[in-house]
């Protein structure tokens, strides 16, 4: 006889629910107290959403006659939901270790860019590469962000910059999409950087023209699934007026707008996003006071990338002015050939320690605060009932282990449950 219930996670010490009134996202207070139930169990149905989630002794009332496909006595550990990386670009061929030696040796990010490099070398290479070894290396990509508590990832496309590589990209995004357990928000980024041999405004044509007029029909004909829309908006690659355009014609086409600001040079990205209407801004570096006041009143959220400044030794990006301004932060991995990281405890890590955020400030804005940048936070980023049954089972009585214990999630991190179903993250594969 067939149970009916999916999963049941008992016992648990501290079932960390993060909010639990529907909240879309999370801004100042709300990010400083989230809510966290003690001695508490989760219930999650077979449609893969949650049923209940409470004390463990009021839950196992309510279920004494039930049957579960699965049980797991979460004794002396702790839940909480699946992380959400809002930024990554992780479809590429050829890595860049030797540009890492480079910068170490103190090259900018931009003279390697200027060089031929950085954006460009991996587009060479991502437009050489056939469709199945995009897919692999995907793939491997994404177990990875997986073991390391991942459910929900934006994957970007960018290292086509033409029409053909850029539906490449996105038909391996879609592909993974459809056959991998991790939960996928897919991004249009053709404005990545201005193709070798073109202009900014024969770039920005292009992609008028002809790159997002093809995507409108691939969406129209459900081959393709596309969320959001993406543009490299920075002094040298696409300016002010170019990156209105395209985000604005990426708009009408039903995308939301999700783009790249203010990282290396104050742009004013921030108020046109704000302008825009855009859900969401990463980097922002460099973002200016009256950026950040017209991203908190448009409700704009900032997706922070402590990787990048790390990485790039660039000054961090002014978490705190935000979070006091009440802009909705955050956080993403931005793993890409620049920034290999897959792991959003890392990043939690350096968000507290390099950008000043509490813990719960972090956990915040890598659970329900991602979603809402990625338009998911209806369904995704706390364990509310209704919502997806994506949960973290750590081996620790205290979730702040995950952020506390650098490069220990490995270890930390018993179960990764995606919609009621535990998912086996033991396969290694090669990168
Ligand atoms: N800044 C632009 N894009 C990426 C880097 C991509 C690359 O260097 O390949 C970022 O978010 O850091
Ligand atoms: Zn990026």
């Amino acid at each position: 006889m067939s149970s009916n219930h999916r999963l049941l996670v008992e016992n648990a010490d501290q079932v960390v629910v993060i909010c639990n009134h529907g909240e879309k996202f999370l801004t100042k207070e709300g990010m400083k107290n989230l809510s966290v139930i003690q001695n508490a169990s989760v219930v999650i149905g077979r449609d893969g959403l949650i049923e209940a989630v409470g004390p463990s002794k009021a839950i196992s009332l309510q279920y004494s006659g039930a049957s579960f496909d699965k049980v797991i006595d979460a004794k002396g550990m702790c839940v909480l939901p699946g992380l959400v990386d809002a930024h990554t670009h992780p479809v590429w061929a050829g890595d860049r270790v030797h540009e890492f030696a480079m910068k170490l040796a103190g090259a900018t990010y931009m003279d390697v860019h200027r060089a031929g490099g950085g954006i460009h070398f991996t587009v060479e290479h991502t437009r050489a590469a056939a469709a199945p070894e995009l897919l692999g290396s995907l793939g491997s990509r994404l177990a990875r962000m997986l073991r390391a508590g991942t459910t929900l990832v934006e994957c970007k496309s960018g290292y086509g910059l033409e029409l053909q590589t850029e539906v490449k990209m996105l038909e391996v995004i879609e592909k993974a999409r459809r056959s991998l357990p991790i939960n996928i928000s897919s991004t249009y980024c053709g404005a990545h950087a201005v193709p070798k041999g073109k202009t900014v405004a024969e770039a920005t044509e292009d992609i008028l023209q002809v790159q997002l007029p093809r995507l409108k029909e691939l969406m129209s004909a459900g081959t393709l699934r596309v969320d959001n829309i993406d543009v490299f908006c920075e002094q040298g690659v696409f300016d002010l007026d170019a990156t209105r355009s395209i985000l604005q014609a990426g708009k009408e086409l039903g995308l939301n707008i999700n783009f790249h600001g203010d990282e290396l040079h104050p742009m004013n990205s921030a108020q046109l996003g704000a302008e825009l209407g855009a859900l969401a801004i990463s980097h922002l570096e460099e973002v200016t006071d009256e950026g950040i006041a017209a991203m908190a009143m448009a409700g704009t959220a900032a997706v922070l990338l402590p990787t990048t400044a790390y990485i790039l030794r660039l000054p961090q990006p002014r978490a705190r002015a935000m979070l006091d301004a009440g802009v909705i932060v955050a956080l993403g991995s931005d793993f890409n050939p620049n920034a290999f990281c897959c792991s959003m405890p890392i990043v939690m890590h350096l968000a507290c320690v390099n950008m000043r955020m509490t813990m719960s400030e972090a956990l915040a804005a890598a659970t329900i605060n991602a979603a809402y940048a990625l338009g998911r936070s209806d369904t995704h980023g706390s364990l509310e009932v209704g919502k997806h049954g994506d949960l973290l089972v750590l081996n620790n009585s205290r979730w702040e282990h995950l952020i506390y214990q650098l490069g220990g999630h490995r270890e930390l991190i018993r179960h990764v449950v995606i919609k009621g179903n535990v998912i086996n993250t033991d396969q290694t594969m090669p990168l």
